[in-house]
């Protein structure tokens, strides 16, 4: 399947209007990053004030880095709703116990090493396979949110899930990441947080936008490209 339309996902919000800008462009999701060492942090009390402005249809992401399965199932109980990013070194019985066993879905961060060493990406797949989607992130220090890109030519040919792209996304390379990725899986979304940012944790209404511009630009493109391959056949 490759011509359904790529989600939004806009993550690391701490503003109001922030939150509105990103709606206003079109996000599909929005992701509070509850993970304290983090720039972009927010205490839950917080993200479920933000998360409460939301509309219908556009999903909080709440985003964790090795916390303790009792505490994820609480923030969730304060934003209904709510998808979960596993964004450390969870294993899947870790994954599967945080969101009671099933009951809030969540997507599951593989980090792909930025030298070029090996990651079986497949494998990692197929062992979360519990997760609505693995979500893919430069392998950095500090776990994520470092606006660093790895080589997305190096994805296996076909993984069969559906993936969110993520780490180092911008306005001016999110286009050819979809158009790399998306012939890959099942569905492609796409992630962004340091490549519309102001400053760490302030996000800027024109990056949003041009993101969301770009990303329109590559569906179309891609919508094009089948079109054709179809009417060819
Ligand atoms: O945003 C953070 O500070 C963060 C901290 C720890 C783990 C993940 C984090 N953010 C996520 O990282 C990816 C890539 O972000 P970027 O666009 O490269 O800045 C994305 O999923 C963020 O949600």
């Amino acid at each position: 399947m490759t011509a359904a339309r790529t989600r939004i996902k806009i993550c690391g919000l701490t503003r109001e209007q922030d939150l509105d800008a990103a709606v206003a462009a079109g996000a599909d999701a929005v992701g509070f990053v509850l993970w304290e060492k983090s720039p972009r942090h927010v205490p839950i009390a917080r993200a479920a004030e933000l998360a409460s402005r939301l509309p219908p249809f556009v999903t909080p992401v709440l985003l964790f880095v090795n916390e303790s399965p009792q505490q994820v199932l609480a923030c969730c109980e304060r934003v209904p709703g709510a998808l979960v990013q596993f964004h450390g070194d969870e294993t899947p019985a870790q994954c599967q116990e945080a969101t009671g066993d099933g009951r809030h879905a969540f997507l599951r961060a593989a980090r792909i090493p930025l030298d070029g060493s090996p990651f079986d990406l497949v494998r990692f797949a197929s062992e979360h396979a519990r997760a609505q989607a693995i979500l893919l992130d430069a392998h950095v220090e500090g776990y994520g949110g470092a606006g660093k890109a790895f080589d997305w030519s190096r994805l296996p040919a076909n993984v069969n899930a559906h993936l969110v792209l993520s780490g180092g996304l911008t306005p001016a390379n999110v286009a050819d990441g979809i158009v790399q990725v998306r012939p890959r899986c099942r569905t492609l979304a796409v992630d962004v947080s340091s490549g519309v940012e102001a400053a760490k944790g302030i996000k800027d209404p024109e990056k949003i936008n041009r993101f969301v511009a770009a990303v329109r630009a590559a569906d179309a493109l891609l919508a094009k490209s089948t079109h054709v391959q179809l009417s060819a056949t």
